[in-house]
């Protein structure tokens, strides 16, 4: 079942939660809504499950309006961060319950019902605990209890709200793989929440950035990783560094340092968006003839951890117009290089290095990029 989100807007009192959201989810789809904490991720999730209504817009199911259509009616699966599994209830109970309390007409049989939840237990791999009540589980395990529950009644759509959010790092690793290879089995329509870009960009087919009630950017893991459509959207999705300057006639002068730009035609206060795998970094030498172009910074602290090491550097202060190698950075500059890479040039704490990105996103205030 395809989903259409269309220009949905939401207030709580004063606060607007969502501002005309539109989105659209294709058929057997896996969507991460990804955005900081408040930005209206599970208002729109709880708009489409029909658990709340919106002041304006519409939801569509496979082209119908959904809007006035119940809850219960919208063959809708729910997942959610703690774990809504009845206590009292054996795990096979659990998964069961949504089939037993069907009106007697739609009910399967009683063999039928074994055969079914036998069947999503296997599929979540936990049929050998058939028999435990919730309380003898661990967290990453009740929440796979949790979405064979919400896979017993066949949803057309699956919504998962930060489901593996209360659980530790390595688990949440392993849940979200599993969920992957789930999904491609299964293959129902999904609209996952989370915070943790990591887990989207692991997890989704498609990524939908919020920020502030409205969408940023939806496009691929890779689209929205390697071209953030917004200053919002570089910084939430992993570290980076924020150079200020100007730009004019194509060029990003910062404090001395140039870079090109794609639009010649944009005026104004530049910021210039790097990744700290996109810097390169030598060190300074001052005698040398040919000054090479670049931020010069000194190397406040060295992590080296397995294959990678992460550079903190602090820009040199004062801007040096004659061998036009400073710049205005915010704070510290964060660097990445290969350990090897690190080991060959030698670089202790308190170097002064020269930093040059090799790659930059520019964003001029004031205009759209
Ligand atoms: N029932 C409500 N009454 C009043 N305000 C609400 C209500 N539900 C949500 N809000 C507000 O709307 C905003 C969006 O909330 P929402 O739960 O959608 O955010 P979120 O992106 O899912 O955040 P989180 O990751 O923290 O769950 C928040 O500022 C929240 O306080």
């Amino acid at each position: 079942m395809s989903i259409e989100v269309q220009n949905i807007s939401k207030t709580f009192g004063e606060f607007q939660a969502l501002r005309d959201v539109s989105l659209s989810v294709r058929t057997g789809e896996l969507i991460a809504l990804l955005g900081p904490s408040g930005c209206g991720k599970t208002t729109l999730l709880r708009i489409i499950a029909g658990l709340e209504s919106a002041d304006s817009g519409v939801v569509l199911f496979s082209g119908k309006d959904a809007t006035h259509v119940h809850v219960r009616e919208r063959q809708v699966g729910f997942v959610f961060q703690h774990y809504a599994l009845f206590r009292h209830m054996t795990v096979f109970d659990n998964v069961a319950f949504g089939l037993n309390v069907r009106p007697r007409a739609q009910r399967p049989g009683k063999a039928e019902i074994r055969e079914k939840v036998m069947q999503l237990l296997k599929l979540v791999q936990l049929d050998w605990l058939a028999d435990r009540f919730p309380s003898q589980l661990s967290g990453g395990q009740r929440q796979r209890i949790a979405l064979a529950r919400a896979l017993a009644v066949e949803p057309q759509v699956l919504l998962l709200d930060e489901p593996f959010g209360a659980l530790d790092a390595k688990v949440r690793k392993e849940l979200r793989r599993w969920l992957r290879r789930l999904h491609e089995e299964l293959n129902v329509t999904s609209v996952f929440v989370t915070h943790d870009q990591e887990e989207a960009l692991e997890v989704a087919d498609r990524v939908v950035v919020m920020n502030r009630g409205h969408i940023e950017q939806v496009g691929s893991p890779q689209e929205v990783w390697d071209n953030p459509a917004s200053p919002f959207v570089y910084g939430f999705l992993g570290d980076v560094n924020l150079f200020r300057g100007r730009a004019s006639n194509g060029n990003v002068n910062l404090s001395g340092f140039a870079l090109r730009t794609d639009d010649a035609t944009q005026t104004g206060n530049a910021l210039a968006y790097v990744r700290p795998h996109e810097l390169d970094v030598r060190r300074y030498e001052p005698g040398s003839a040919v000054q090479p172009q670049g931020i010069i910074a000194r190397l406040d602290r060295a992590i080296v951890v397995g294959p990678l090491a992460r550079l903190e550097l602090i820009a040199e202060g004062a801007s040096n117009e004659a061998d036009n190698t400073s710049v205005t950075a915010d704070s510290l500059i964060e660097a990445q290089l290969s350990a090897q890479r690190f080991a060959e040039l030698g670089l202790r704490e308190g170097d002064i290095l020269v930093v040059t990105p090799k790659r930059a996103r520019v964003f001029v205030e004031g205009t759209t990029p």
